[in-house]
């Protein structure tokens, strides 16, 4: 079997001490293949950031392991084999559209050499090609504000160029933390289709947090169920519908099932803690 892109084994975070310490992961066991798009869902508090910043080795865990590649989060960063698109794009304001999404492939020159001595990857970096910048760029509809300020760019338009300057570097994990809450519907569903057909194409294995089921469902191979106090996982449900996922897609009842399957699956969730 192929090495997990991701695992996390037995993961416990603490925030504070004491009888004031918050549980914000508790015994998190969570393997993901190569190559999969993985959501994680649940209410507000449940740990869901608190775990993609522990595997972009932002945070550290207080207990259990966790492997990138089967290398540590400080030597997966090292390596850039991940990648991440926060809430906000985080944009740097005096550099133009290509600035941005060119200047990461210009900072880590060295994570090619890096990436070749970790394990199962050296094939896989071998045949890795410098990806063309502006023709990501002409895929996610930004070919006419290459030359742009982000200022000079709707919300949309800045999202969508952090998601193509994380793609720049070819990241073997791309971590994403609600990158279309702040977008309206219609934005929002033009921006998944568009980060679906990157993700198809690239390969990249997604980890992607998300409060809409709907979005879980349409995106996801599999919906990591999340619950808080303490976080955990509750359950994982694979979303096993075709692909592409097009528009289409909302009008199938298998989709609507699996919604009402994860959104039952949160409440339960949810009643289990009242009652904790
Ligand atoms: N740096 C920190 N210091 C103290 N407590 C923290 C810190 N970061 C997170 N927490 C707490 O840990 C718990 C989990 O937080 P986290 O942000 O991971 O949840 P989440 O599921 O991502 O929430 P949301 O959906 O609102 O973003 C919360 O109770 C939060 O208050």
């Amino acid at each position: 079997m192929a090495t997990p892109a991701v695992e996390l084994s037995s993961v416990g975070k603490v925030y504070g001490y004491g009888s004031s310490g918050m549980i914000a992961l508790s015994d998190v066991d969570l393997s993901i293949e190569p190559g999969r798009f993985v959501s994680l869902i649940g209410p507000s508090g449940c740990g869901k950031s608190t775990l993609l910043r522990i595997v972009a080795g932002l945070e550290t865990a207080d207990r259990g392991t966790v492997r990138v590649h089967d290398v540590s989060p400080d030597e997966a960063c090292a390596a850039k084999l991940i990648g991440l698109v926060p809430q906000s794009p985080a944009l740097l304001p005096w550099l133009s559209v290509l600035g941005n999404v060119t200047l990461p492939q210009k900072v880590n020159k060295d994570a090619g050499k890096r990436r070749e001595r970790i394990g199962d990857l050296a094939e896989r970096s071998g045949g890795r090609v410098q990806p063309d910048m502006m023709e990501l760029l002409r895929r996610a509809g930004l070919e006419d504000a290459v030359d742009k300020l982000p200022a000079q760019l709707s919300g949309g338009m800045q999202q969508r160029t952090a998601i193509v300057r994380a793609f720049g570097l070819q990241p073997d994990v791309l971590l994403m933390d609600e990158p279309f809450s702040a977008l309206d519907e219609f934005t929002r569903e033009s921006l998944q289709d568009q980060l679906l057909d990157l993700w198809d194409e690239l390969k990249t294995t997604v980890l992607f947090v998300t409060h809409s089921v709907s979005e879980a469902v349409r995106m996801s191979d599999a919906v990591v169920v999340m619950a808080p106090r303490p976080g955990r996982i509750v359950d994982v449900i694979d979303i096993e519908l075709p692909r592409p996922r097009n528009q289409r897609l909302f009008a199938e009842r298998r989709f609507h099932e699996y919604e009402d399957l994860i959104r039952d699956r949160l409440h339960s969730a949810w009643r289990s803690t009242d009652a904790a």
